[in-house]
């Protein structure tokens, strides 16, 4: 299970250009160390271009520091990921701000996908009640021949949140999960959360959900213009060290 760490981790961007030749230089994070431990519950938070999504791609291994180190367990993120892609990227269930199902897909077929990976073994019968567990567990239960056109917001990032947590991962990475969605439903997100997180599985999650973030009272981490600006346990939206 493992500890993730963050050395002087610093990512730029490239876009667009300035003039006939140079390139415009974005800064996505800069110079952030940060440690979690197995098993923390992390809110990431910070204005709009703060750096969260940057941050977590960093952490999940989608992206790869321009300087500075990603460490899982001491080892080297972007190394791992060289040497076994598959199994790496097992470690992490995530789901990204966009809404990111297959459209032409149905519920259960997604999940599929996603249960898929790295298990050339398992039968057809151990797969499927995989994703019907999974299904339940977002409280989705009989929704797995529907398709993401025929579902609310609210149920797509359900669905997203157990294709997440289909193979088990031990880290869970969520951007704005609960961005559009109703006080029910972020409700029973956070509660389903606290759930996983107390089976020992690592919970990192960028959210402008301020009033939420306050009420959880779980470790803050504060990017402002792609820097570390705060790191609070027990915290509140707004604590700085
Ligand atoms: N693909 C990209 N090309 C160029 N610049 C980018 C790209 N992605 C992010 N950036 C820039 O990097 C900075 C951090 O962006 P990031 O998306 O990580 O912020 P964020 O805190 O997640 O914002 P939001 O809350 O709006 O999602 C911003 O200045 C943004 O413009």
């Amino acid at each position: 299970m493992p500890t993730i760490a963050l050395e002087h981790v610093t990512k730029y961007y490239q876009a667009g250009r300035h003039g006939w030749t140079e390139k415009q230089i974005e800064l996505g994070v800069e110079d952030v160390s940060l440690t979690i431990e197995q098993g923390d519950f992390v809110f990431v938070i910070g204005s709009s271009g703060a750096g969260k999504s940057t941050l977590l791609d960093l952490i999940s291994g989608q992206m790869k520091p321009d300087q500075g180190v990603v460490r899982l367990d001491g080892r080297d993120l972007s190394k791992l990921m060289r040497w076994n892609y598959t199994r790496t990227t097992l470690l992490f269930g995530k789901v990204p701000q966009e809404q990111s199902l297959i459209r032409k897909m149905t519920v259960e077929e997604n999940l599929m996908l996603a249960a898929r990976v790295g298990r050339k073994l398992e039968s057809a019968k151990q797969l499927h009640a995989r994703i019907e567990k999974v299904i339940g567990l977002v409280g989705m239960a009989g929704t797995g021949k529907r398709y993401p056109a025929e579902m609310s917001i609210g149920e797509c990032r359900r669905v997203e949140l157990a294709r997440a947590l289909i193979n088990s991962p031990p880290i869970l990475i969520l951007d704005e999960i609960t961005a559009n969605l109703d006080d029910d439903n972020i409700w029973d997100i956070f509660h389903l959360l606290t759930e996983i997180n107390h089976r020992g599985t690592t919970v990192i999650m960028a959210t402008h959900a301020s009033k939420y973030v306050n009420i959880m009272r779980r470790r803050v981490v504060t990017l402002v213009d792609g820097r570390l600006f705060g790191d609070v346990r027990k915290g509140r939206y707004g604590d700085v060290v």
